[in-house]
């Protein structure tokens, strides 16, 4: 090796010995592979790696550097005294944090055992990709350090597909995190307590999820934003938010929290909003500057915004009560009552004791029979005294001069108004993402769902004019007739054709115990192909950016004659949100947990998860009195991989016979459409094409399932 000739610094030095090194690494690995020539034949400056002395020359070398290096620093010493100042005040600063170093590594070691402990409990729809094979700091999706890379201090995973529960001892163990972002995912159960207390604390996005128990009470004394809304929270708001005296912005709206709003005066908050929980008692004073919007949903909250207690009279708090002057004892008059006086009051009392009891059996009587003769109005203000509604009530929201401005679709023959449709009997048929369903008979011959819409996004003139479109794309067979809707700034309603055979979801799961009608093959072939087609309906002929929303086995409706109907069409772009809760989520296309927009691509991806449920009677979301929620679309994947195709399919259809070939080919179809790529999905044009193919002319290559059917009886009695 030649001497180098210029000036050397400390820092070449040490890049002098660390290439040094380096050199004869290589060096060595070319030589350990022979494809360098043998000891006596190597280039002079690389001699001295071949040898057992290759890290002594190495060493040696960098330290002649260092020796010229410490030389040229005690010439710079006399000439300037500053700079070596400096040098050791560097030096100084560097010790400490070397000795530190292994605690900076137990730490980042500590936030990433706490990370993947949280992936390894969270099951996820999108992959992390949080492995120890990538840095944690520089390439960990949704996970940020400090700048010098020891600590995370910040998650951020919104809408990324987390299923169920945050386990203790995971996300709480990162003591140096600042900013939690977990919104928009499917995580429920309560929080752990060592979550929102992690001292360092600033930021909390846990909205739109499904958390539910109380909120803990012990919560980091630096937090600033705290946003638990759209969840299903109950409890008390903790007091404990009174010491939080950072805390800007507290966002609790869309929960289920009860009791009185804490006082709050020490906070020095920008935004608050409280709205749609189940708080009483009175707004404090120290709040009553912020907007209605902040509490407007609570029916038993009152005082400024909201409408004023006295006129609310909502059950005193202790408080009140301990304010208002005791009331006076009566004097009691100890005269004595005459025999007939007694007698007199003994009939009066026996008498209204009769008549109360007259009164509650007729009240029970009618209770009974109010499910088929309650009106919708009287199930909503009943709704909402459960609090399972979250608008208050139905009618008021209905000013009288527009009592009959309900709007019929063209073409539609019936000629109710809309009182005559809230007093029409009503029965819940159940409770969507977008509202809730009622069944109204307003006579023999008219019976119509209702759906009372809430969180509607659109102002009246965009909702008259998607009305228009929706009412003219929704001619067709395969989609559910739109008879009228209704908006009033404080009630949306929709009303369609009632479908008594009710939906695909129903056939499929409901009733699974003796006395059930299985759906066979045919029926099934036939709902498919008829929802399909009502689906590709909406594609062609609203336009490209035309979707559904909302493909799923309970939005396909069954005619009387067994076809399939899609409903629910044209909601989704008027809402304020995709549904995202869980009980929607097994349809959804990867790319919609994502983006939150559907595409006319995301629907055949809905749609192939519904063929799937169709041939597996697996669901893939939750289902009352069914425990089993299937990821169809891995599951199949899987266990076709494996070459057990026939295990997926319903035992129910097992029984039809040479119906294997057409419900392998419409497994090919499901598995096409849910394909992970957008571009790789067919479109409903050609889904309906396919399905049209399975099915061969009727007797040339098998007999009907009916046909089957009865042979199956014959051949087991
Ligand atoms: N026109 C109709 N005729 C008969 N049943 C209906 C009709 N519309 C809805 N239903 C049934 O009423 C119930 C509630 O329907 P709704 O559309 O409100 O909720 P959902 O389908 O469960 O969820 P989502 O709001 O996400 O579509 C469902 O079981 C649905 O099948």
């Amino acid at each position: 090796m030649h001497i180098i000739s210029r000036q050397v610094t400390f820092e070449d030095s040490i890049n002098f010995h660390i290439a040094s090194s380096l050199e004869c690494l290589i060096f060595r690995t070319k030589m350990a592979k022979g494809l360098l020539p043998p000891r006596g034949l190597e280039p002079a400056n690389s001699v001295s790696c071949s040898s057992k002395s290759l890290h002594r020359e190495a060493r040696s070398e960098g330290l002649r550097q260092l020796e010229s290096c410490f030389s040229m620093f005690a010439s710079q010493i006399s000439k300037n005294i500053m700079k070596l100042q400096s040098l050791l005040a560097a030096v100084a600063f560097l010790i400490p944090l070397l000795s530190i170093f292994p605690h900076v590594v137990a730490d980042l070691d500590s936030d990433r055992q706490a990370l993947l402990e949280f992936a390894n409990s969270v099951p996820h729809i999108r992959k992390l990709n949080w492995n120890l094979a990538l840095h944690i700091c520089y390439s960990w999706a949704g996970v940020t350090c400090n700048k010098d890379g020891t600590r995370v201090i910040a998650i951020h995973l919104p809408a990324v597909g987390l299923f169920g529960p945050i386990p203790a001892n995971s996300i709480g163990k990162l003591d140096a995190l600042k900013v939690l972002s977990l919104r928009a995912n499917y995580l429920n159960g309560s929080l752990p307590s060592d979550l929102l207390s992690i001292p360092s604390l600033q930021s909390v996005y846990l909205q739109h999820n499904n958390f539910s128990g109380d909120i803990p009470v012990s919560l980091s004394p630096r937090l600033g934003v705290l946003d638990l809304s759209f969840n299903s929270f109950t409890g008390k708001i903790p007091t404990t938010i009174k010491s939080l005296s950072r805390l800007s912005v507290l966002n609790l709206q869309f929960n289920s929290l009860t009791g009185e709003i804490p006082s709050l005066d020490t906070l020095k908050l920008n935004l608050l909003n409280l709205s749609y929980n189940m708080l009483n008692g009175s707004v404090p004073n120290s709040l009553q500057k912020f907007p209605l919007s902040s509490f407007v949903g609570n029916s038993r909250l009152c005082g400024t915004p909201l409408i004023s207690c006295s006129l609310n009279s909502p059950s005193p708090s202790p408080a009140a009560d301990s304010l208002s002057p005791p009331e006076r004892p009566k004097t009691v008059t100890s005269k004595k009552l005459s025999t007939g006086t007694i007698i007199a009051i003994a009939v009066v009392a026996s008498s209204l004791i009769f008549l109360l009891v007259l009164v509650i059996s007729f009240c029970c009587l009618k209770k009974k029979v109010s499910d088929n003769t309650s009106t919708i109005k009287e199930k909503v203000a009943l709704a909402n005294g459960g609090r399972s509604e979250k608008t208050e009530d139905f009618g008021s929201g209905v000013p009288d001069a527009e009592k009959n401005k309900l709007v019929f679709f063209e073409g539609c023959a019936y000629s109710f108004n809309l009182e005559d449709l809230l007093r029409a009997s009503a029965e819940v048929l159940g409770k969507g993402s977008y509202g809730t369903a009622y069944k109204a008979v307003l006579d023999e011959a008219t019976i119509v769902v209702v759906k009372r819409l809430r969180e509607v996004g659109a102002a009246k003139k965009e909702f008259e004019q998607h009305m228009e479109i929706v009412g003219r794309v929704g001619r067709h067979p395969n989609i559910v007739p739109l008879r009228a809707y209704y908006y009033s700034k404080d009630e949306k309603l929709l009303v369609t054709e009632y479908m008594p055979a009710g939906s695909l979801s129903a056939a499929l799961h409901g009733n699974r115990g003796i006395g059930r009608t299985p759906l066979d093959w045919d029926t099934r072939l036939k709902i498919s192909l008829g929802a399909a087609k009502g689906i590709a309906h909406i594609h062609t002929e609203g336009g490209v950016k035309f979707t559904h929303g909302n493909i799923k086995s309970s939005n396909v409706l069954l005619t009387r004659d067994q076809d399939g109907c899609i409903s629910d069409f044209g909601l989704t772009p008027l809402m304020n949100y995709i549904p995202f809760k869980y009980r929607c989520a097994g349809y959804r296309a990867p790319e919609v947990i994502e983006t939150r927009k559907g595409t006319q691509k995301s629907d055949v991806y809905s749609f192939g998860v519904l063929l799937l449920e169709m041939l597996t009677a697996k669901s893939p979301i939750p289902l009352s009195g069914h425990d089993e929620v299937v990821d169809l679309p891995r599951w199949v994947r899987s266990v076709v991989r494996e070459e057990w195709t026939a295990e997926v399919f319903d035992v129910e259809l097992l029984k039809y016979q040479n119906i294997e070939e057409e419900m392998v080919q419409m497994l090919q179809i499901g598995l096409a459409c849910v394909a992970k790529v957008p571009d790789m999905r067919p479109s409903m044009g050609q889904v309906v094409r396919m399905i049209e193919e399975i099915r061969q002319p009727q007797g040339e290559t098998r007999p009907s399932s009916e046909d089957s059917r009865s042979k199956d009886s014959n051949a087991h009695p």
